[in-house]
């Protein structure tokens, strides 16, 4: 079976009702896009920041997938983080890291770095400057957004899967996919989802609500680009005259709750490639 018909294969799992429990720590901002794109998805979301308690959210009321988000990371929350990641690696349930704004302080950089010192992730999402921060290149980065230019990305995705032995997602115009021996992108989208708060965030939500569903997270990643990519182009085509960015936000929302199977397959633009 090749990527396409694995894709379509876990999509469909959405309509089973099989409701994976997708544990969220994440940032205040974007808090609710997540947990809508992960009940869009077919999963059940549920948020915590008491350190007490946040690791037993993965082994107590078993978690399948645990989101970590960096948007405004503190010292508490990134201890809350690194207790919950190291349980969740002992009992093998995946870790989808979100490293948004990790560019904007020298703060957030040490946390990063100590994050993954200490726990193993399974999916790392962010845009190209975020990969290329954590690899220790300079950015044009702003806050949380990219101003790479994405021609030549491939390199630097593959050199992080490489280092951190983990699939690497880069948004962007093209999607990348890739754990260093596989590649896949997708090149669905529209430019309007950069002009919306929350649109990164709410990839790592849908990938990581399918990580609960399988075990091959270079097949979630994937299926978590191609839905937003979709979406939105479903979320375009409904726009009228004077309808502006909060609406398309809406659009996109809905669109993510109500694709059938047969119109993620009939858009996808996905391509996939061998390494090495
Ligand atoms: N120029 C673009 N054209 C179409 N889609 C895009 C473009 N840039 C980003 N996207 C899409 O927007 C979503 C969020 O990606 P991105 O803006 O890179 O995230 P972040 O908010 O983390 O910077 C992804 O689904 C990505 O594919
Ligand atoms: C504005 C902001 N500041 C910290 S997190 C955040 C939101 C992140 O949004 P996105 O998911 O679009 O990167």
């Amino acid at each position: 079976m090749n990527l396409r018909n694995h894709v379509e294969k876990l999509y469909a799992q959405k309509f089973e009702e099989k409701y994976p429990l997708v544990c969220f720590l994440t940032n205040y901002v974007t808090v609710l896009d997540l947990v809508d794109m992960c009940i869009h998805s077919g999963g059940s979301p549920v948020l915590t920041d008491e350190i007490s308690e946040a690791h037993e959210m993965v082994e107590y009321s078993k978690s399948q997938a645990v989101v970590m988000n960096f948007g405004t990371i503190n010292r508490e929350y990134l201890d809350i983080m690194t207790l919950t990641g190291k349980t969740a690696n002992r009992v093998h349930v995946p870790v989808i890291l979100d490293p948004a704004a990790i560019t904007a302080s020298s703060f957030r950089k040490y946390a990063i770095e100590h994050l993954l010192k200490e726990v193993k992730v399974d999916i790392l999402k962010g845009n190209l400057g975020e990969i290329k921060f954590i690899l220790g290149y300079d950015t044009k980065n702003k806050g949380i957004d990219s101003f790479e230019d994405e021609d030549g990305a491939e390199k630097y995705c593959i050199e992080l899967a490489e280092k951190l032995g983990t699939v690497v997602v880069m948004t962007g115009k093209t999607d990348i996919i890739t754990d260093g021996k596989r590649m896949a992108k997708v090149s669905n989208g529209d430019a309007k989802l950069k002009k919306i708060c929350g649109a990164g965030s709410s990839v790592a939500a849908i990938m990581a609500t399918y990580s609960g569903l399988t075990e091959d997270y270079f097949l979630s990643a994937t299926v978590g680009c191609a839905v937003m990519g979709v979406a939105s182009e479903m979320a375009e085509e409904r726009m009228k005259e004077r309808e502006g960015i909060r609406t398309f936000k809406t659009y996109v929302h809905d669109a993510v709750s109500m694709m059938e199977t047969k119109e993620l397959m009939d858009r996808l633009n996905l391509m996939e490639i061998e390494l090495d």
